[in-house]
C-alpha cells in the first residue's frame, strides 16, 4: 500500500485559489479547453486545482497523457462518481461512467466482439450505405435542414446497428426518446449540474422537501433512461422469438447459450452505451465536416477531383473504395482533428495515490486531458486552425489525430472503427454528389463562425450553408434505387 507524505512531493502547480473556497471560482465551464490551455502555458503540461476537496489534474501533453493513462492504466482508469446523474438517474450503468472493474470489462468485451475491429464493423457496411444514401435523398429534398438530417441519419444508423431497428422517416418514437435522453445525459453529467453532487446529504432528503425538486427531475429522467434501455431491447427479444431479428449488436450478443440475468443486464446497457456514445459524437463530426467544406472550398475541390478520377460519374462511393481514396481518408482525419468532439475528454479517476513526474496525484483525483489543445498545438500541427488534409499526406505526415481524439488507456473509445466508418462514408458520398458553399441571403454571403459550443460533447455552432447537387447526373445518382 502506497501512502505519501502530502507535504512532499507537491501537487502539480496551478491557480492559487482563495482562502476557504480554494479553487471553486477557477473551474471553467465555458470553453474550458481555452482556460486549460492558458494553465498549460503558465504552469506547464500538468496542472492542478482543488475544488472542495476534489483534486483535478489537467494534462496538456500527449506524452504525459500516455505516460499516465496508458502506461499506468491499472490505477488511472476509474471514472468519477456522480451522485445524481450516475446513481439517482442511472447513468452509472452505462459504460462511460462504469467504475473500473469486472462489469466494465464485460461491457468493453461486448463492444469488442461486435464493433472492435474493422472487419467486425464491416458487417454493418450495408446498413451504413443504405442509411447514408437515404441521407443524400433527404438533403436533396430539404437542403436547408441539413443538420436535422445529419442527426436523424446518425440515429438511424446506430439503432440499426445496436438493435436492428429501422427508424421511421418521421416522428420515430425511439429517435424522439433517445434525443431527449441524450440532452438529459449532457445536462446531468456536466460539472456542477446538481448541488447534491457536492453536498451528498441532499440525496437523502424526501422529494417534498424544499429545494429537493431535483429529485423529481431525477426520477423522471431515470424513467426515460430505463425506457430507452428496455424498449428497444424488448423489440429485439420479440423479433428473435419470431425468428425475424436482423443482425445487430444486441441480437448477436443474445444468440448462443442461455444468458444469466447479469449477462442480459450487460447486453441491454452496453447496447444503450452504443447509442449514447455513438450518435451525438458522429453528428458533431459530420456537421464539422460540412462546416469545413463551406469554409475551405479548395479542399472540397481536391476531394471531388479525387472522387471523380477514381469512381467516375456512374455510381456512388462505397466502403470498397476506401483504399483508393487517400485524400478523402486524410480529409476524415482532418475533420476529427479540426473539430474536437470531446475537447476535454471524459475524466479518468485515479484509484491509488501516485507520484507522477515528481508531483503528488492523490487517490480519487480526476484527470482531465485537454484533447482540444493536443490537436491544436502549433508545435504538432502547423497552422492548426486551417483545415488542411494534406498535413496527413506526403513523406512527413503530421501526427495521426486518431491517436489523440479517441482518448487514452483502458477507457479509450471503443467505437473508433464505427465512428471512422460513418464519417468516411458521409463525407465520400456527400462530396460525390453535392457542392457545399456559403449560403447567400439578400445577395450577401453568410460566413459561418468557427466557435465550438461548450459541453462534454462539443458541437459546431449551428451554421448556414448551401448544399446543391453537382449536376443532373448527381441528382440521378441520388434518386436511383441501389440494391445494396
Ligand atoms: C467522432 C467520433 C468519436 C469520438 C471523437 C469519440 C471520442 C471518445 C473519447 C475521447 C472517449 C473518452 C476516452 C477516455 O476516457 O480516455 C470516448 C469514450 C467512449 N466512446 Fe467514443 N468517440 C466517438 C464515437 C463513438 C462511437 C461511434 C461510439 C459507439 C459506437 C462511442 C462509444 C464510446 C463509449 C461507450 C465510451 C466510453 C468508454 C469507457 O468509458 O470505457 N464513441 N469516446
Amino acid at each position: 500500500k502506497q501512502v505519501f507524505n502530502k507535504k512532499n512531493p507537491p501537487y502539480p502547480p496551478g491557480p492559487p485559489g482563495w482562502p476557504i473556497i480554494g479553487n471553486v471560482l477557477d473551474m471553467p465551464y465555458i470553453r474550458p479547453w481555452l482556460t486549460f490551455t492558458e494553465w498549460g502555458e503558465k504552469y506547464g503540461d500538468i496542472s492542478h486545482i482543488n475544488i472542495l476537496g476534489q483534486h483535478i489534474v489537467v494534462v496538456n501533453s500527449v506524452k504525459i497523457a500516455m505516460d499516465m493513462l496508458d502506461n499506468k492504466s491499472t490505477i488511472y482508469s476509474d471514472r468519477p462518481i456522480l451522485p445524481v446523474g450516475g446513481e439517482l438517474i442511472g447513468w452509472k450503468n452505462v459504460m462511460t461512467l462504469l467504475p473500473y472493474g469486472d462489469q466494465l470489462r464485460r461491457h468493453r468485451k461486448n463492444f469488442h466482439s461486435v464493433i472492435g475491429t474493422r472487419a467486425a464493423v464491416a458487417i454493418y457496411s450495408q446498413v451504413e450505405e443504405i442509411e447514408t444514401h437515404q441521407f443524400l435523398k433527404r438533403v436533396l429534398a430539404k437542403p436547408d435542414q441539413l443538420q436535422a438530417h445529419v442527426r436523424h441519419t446518425a440515429g438511424a444508423v446506430i439503432l440499426r446497428i445496436s438493435h436492428g431497428y429501422e427508424v421511421k422517416e418521421n416522428d420515430d418514437p425511439f429517435v424522439g426518446l433517445a434525443g431527449r435522453v441524450l440532452v438529459q445525459w449532457s445536462r446531468a453529467t456536466a460539472p456542477g449540474a446538481f448541488l447534491a453532487d457536492v453536498v451528498p446529504f441532499l440525496i437523502k432528503v424526501p422529494e417534498w422537501f424544499p429545494g429537493a425538486g431535483f429529485k423529481r427531475l431525477a426520477r423522471e429522467w431515470h424513467d426515460n433512461l430505463e425506457e430507452l434501455v428496455c424498449a428497444p431491447y424488448k423489440f429485439v427479444v420479440d423479433q428473435m422469438a419470431a425468428g425475424i431479428a436482423p443482425e445487430s449488436f444486441t441480437s448477436n450478443l443474445l444468440r448462443g447459450d442461455s444468458l444469466s440475468a447479469e449477462d442480459e443486464h450487460d447486453v441491454k446497457w452496453s447496447a444503450a452505451a452504443l447509442y449514447a456514445g455513438g450518435s451525438d459524437t458522429t453528428v458533431a463530426t459530420i456537421n464539422a465536416f460540412f462546416l469545413a467544406m463551406t469554409l475551405f472550398p479548395d479542399v472540397q475541390k481536391k476531394a471531388q477531383a479525387e472522387i471523380d478520377a477514381v469512381i467516375g460519374p456512374d455510381r456512388l462511393p462505397s466502403f470498397a473504395d476506401q483504399e483508393s481514396l487517400p485524400y478523402i481518408g486524410a480529409l476524415v482525419k482532418e475533420a476529427l482533428r479540426w473539430h474536437s468532439v470531446i475537447p476535454t475528454g471524459f475524466a479518468h479517476c485515479v484509484s491509488k495515490d501516485d507520484i507522477h513526474d515528481g508531483y503528488y496525484i492523490p487517490k480519487g483525483s480526476m484527470v482531465v486531458t485537454n484533447i482540444w489543445f493536443m490537436m491544436n498545438d502549433p508545435k504538432r500541427y502547423a497552422n492548426p486552425s486551417q483545415f488542411n488534409p494534406e498535413r496527413f499526406l506526403g513523406k512527413e505526415p503530421e501526427t495521426d489525430p486518431r491517436t489523440i481524439c479517441f482518448g487514452f488507456g483502458r477507457r479509450i473509445c471503443p467505437g473508433i472503427y464505427l465512428a471512422e466508418a460513418s464519417v468516411w462514408l458521409s463525407a465520400a458520398m456527400s462530396l460525390a454528389v453535392f457542392d457545399v458553399s456559403k449560403a447567400v441571403e439578400n445577395g450577401i454571403e453568410i460566413i459561418p463562425e468557427v466557435d465550438p459550443l461548450s459541453g462534454t460533447i462539443s458541437h459546431p455552432k449551428p451554421f448556414k450553408c448551401s448544399v446543391k447537387p453537382r449536376s443532373p447526373r448527381a441528382v440521378a445518382l441520388i434518386e436511383q434505387d441501389v440494391d445494396y
